[in-house]
């Protein structure tokens, strides 16, 4: 049974006589204990959705269901979720044990109640020695598991957070991730965590929801969906460099990219036609410089990055991405020969963008 389920939810803005069509009919479903990430652009509406769960927002359309129940017309305080939020709003002047105890005080629970919960949250996260100390003295993960235990001590077994790692430097955001992962998988709330960050997500999510033009693109295993992108838009999003997408054509059991020749693995045979335009993904850790290679270009850009660079090669008029792992320098112009990993290939329609291996499948699930 779905924990958290937005049904068809739409949600415009308007501002200075401008509207802004946020989300076009959104769909997600989340059961409960999962960590689900969604991650989208900057600007996408992901603080949005968060809002709208969390019922501080209302939705134009649509339904929102929590514990499989429509929350529509219940107000935040009802719905027992929790948000942490990009900074934590901590509160600078109380102690950590006031900060935490605040929302039950202001929901007048007797004192010695307050005391033993606060007491018990403490001590699952391990923060029950630093109950006295103010958030000033606390370190970024510290901070984290206080503004947690908030959220945890009123019960609230739906976590909201809002790119929660954005303010800690690199090294306290590694670990503070790992804290965050282990928490989850101990205490096991349903977490819905929005981000920007691709790393935060493949390394966090149980599931991963791609969001884009106020749809949820891609939803499921992080690594799926980067092995499988549904469509070319994901393909290009996700990765760091991205998978290479580049106009190719079907002909005689091969795929025609500009003058190139490759040949049509075995798994397309039965799902393309001869002469169908496609669109080849080829991700930029399964190309190789080789001199036997089929494509030909030449570099034309070299990014150093330590264990391995990335190298920009130019083959006719589109420019390809290249993982390259050995220490051979490269310079610019040089012409170099490139070979691929049929087997990793993606393909996508030319006019749809949809992946073609998904569509087949779908096809034969609903025969
Ligand atoms: N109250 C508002 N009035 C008008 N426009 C708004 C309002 N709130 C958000 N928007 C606009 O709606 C879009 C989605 O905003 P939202 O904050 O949900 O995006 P986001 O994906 O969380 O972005 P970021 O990653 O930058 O935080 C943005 O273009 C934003 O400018």
């Amino acid at each position: 049974m779905s924990y958290v389920k937005l049904e068809d939810i739409w949600k415009e803005y308007e501002s200075k006589g401008k509207k802004v069509q946020v989300l076009r009919g959104l769909n997600l479903d989340i059961e409960k204990g999962e960590f689900v990430v969604i991650l989208g652009p900057s600007g996408e509406g992901k603080t949005t959705i968060l809002k709208i769960i969390a019922g501080l927002l209302r939705q134009d359309k649509g339904h929102v269901y929590l514990r499989g129940k429509i929350v529509d017309d219940l107000p935040p305080k009802d719905r027992n979720v929790a948000m942490v939020p990009q900074n934590y709003a901590l509160y600078p002047f109380m102690s950590v044990y006031d900060n935490i105890a605040f929302p039950l005080k202001i929901a007048h629970v007797p004192k010695d109640e307050i005391k033993k919960k606060v007491e018990e949250v403490a001590r699952m996260l391990r923060i029950d020695d630093l109950l006295d100390r103010k958030p000033s003295q606390l370190s970024g993960g510290q901070m984290q598991r206080v503004a947690i235990a908030r959220a945890l001590v009123k019960g609230a077994d739906i976590i909201l957070m809002d790119e929660p790692l954005s303010n800690l430097d690199a090294q306290v955001r590694v670990l503070a991730r790992e804290e965050l992962k282990q928490l989850q998988r101990s205490l096991k709330p349903t977490i819905i965590y929005v981000t920007h960050d691709q790393i935060e997500a493949l390394s966090l999510a149980s599931k991963v929801a791609i969001l884009h033009e106020g749809v949820i693109q891609a939803y499921g295993d992080p690594m799926e969906i980067y092995r499988e992108p549904n469509n070319a838009w994901v393909a290009k999003f996700l990765g760091n460099p991205p998978m290479n997408v580049l106009k190719g054509e079907i002909k005689d059991s091969s795929i025609i990219i500009g003058s190139t020749k490759i040949e049509l693995p075995t798994k397309f045979r039965s799902i393309v036609k001869e002469g169908q335009k496609v669109l080849v993904g080829i991700r930029p850790e399964d190309l190789y410089l080789n001199d036997n290679g089929p494509l030909e270009g030449s570099v034309e850009m070299v990014e150093d990055l330590g264990p391995y660079s990335i190298i920009h090669v130019k083959i006719e008029d589109e420019t390809i991405r290249v993982i390259e792992k050995s220490i051979t320098r490269r310079e610019r112009g040089e012409k170099v020969k490139l070979s691929i990993d049929t087997s990793k290939i993606v393909l996508f329609d030319q006019e749809s963008e949809k992946n073609l291996m998904l569509l087949q499948s779908k096809v034969e699930s609903n025969e």
